[in-house]
């Protein structure tokens, strides 16, 4: 496959230390993941404000001591989900990464993929949301598009170093656009259709603006 760039953007966040299997340390982690999923179901439905622990326990049929547990507060659930969101592209890159595509198509099919996580993954949009209504959450969050910005651009530097980029266009502007662009698409298709054509939306104005930028 062609040479990748040294992509530094979505660099695991966390070191994961491979251990054997311990039972109850599996059972801990089904829990912590069923809890982070409820939370994500409500924080999707409702939003932040109009979810308590108390609802993400009852949706799990458990009690707040289990929620508690794993998480000490709604706003560190509402951290831990936005990670969760933020973690599923590093994973995404891998797979594209592996199938040997040219940078600008790599480019391309990380946010076509990423157009089909907003539609099926509901952790993806309860980070969403979440984001959106990061002035009402008494937590660090992530800084959203910055990590997409940075991946997109350099991507498309290194598109631009095999003469894969049309002369005059900046990757970096570039970069900045396709993000809006995405962001658009994805927050229109969600007020208007729940998300159900956000491929499709995606589809039409990723067809366009990789016209545009590519030689
Ligand atoms: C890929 C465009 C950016 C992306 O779109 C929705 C959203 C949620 O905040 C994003 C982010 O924070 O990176």
């Amino acid at each position: 496959s062609e040479p990748q760039p040294a992509i530094a953007a979505f660099a695991p966040r966390k070191f994961v230390t491979r251990r054997g299997p311990d039972p109850k340390q599996e059972r801990s982690a089904r829990t912590r993941l069923l809890v982070l999923t409820a939370a994500s179901e409500l924080f999707a439905e409702q939003g932040f404000r109009h979810t308590s622990v108390k609802d993400v326990a009852d949706r799990m049929k458990m009690t707040k001591g289990a929620v508690y547990f794993h998480y000490p507060s709604k706003e560190a659930l509402a951290v831990a989900v936005v990670e969760e969101h933020y973690a599923r592209w590093p994973a995404l890159l891998e797979e594209v990464l592996t199938e040997g595509y040219g940078p600008l198509e790599t480019a391309e099919q990380m946010l076509a993929r990423a157009a089909v996580s907003f539609r099926d993954d509901i952790v993806v949009q309860a980070g969403a949301r979440l984001q959106i209504e990061r002035p009402h959450i008494d937590a660090e969050l992530p800084t959203p598009y910055v990590d997409w910005t940075e991946l997109l651009a350099s991507l498309l530097v290194a598109a631009r170093d095999e003469g894969q980029v049309r002369e005059g266009v900046s990757p970096e502007a570039a970069a900045r656009s396709l993000v809006s662009a995405f962001f658009g698409a994805q927050h229109i298709s969600d007020v208007l259709r729940g998300r159900a054509d956000v491929v499709e939306r995606w589809t039409e104005t990723s067809e366009l603006l990789f016209h545009a930028i590519r030689a």
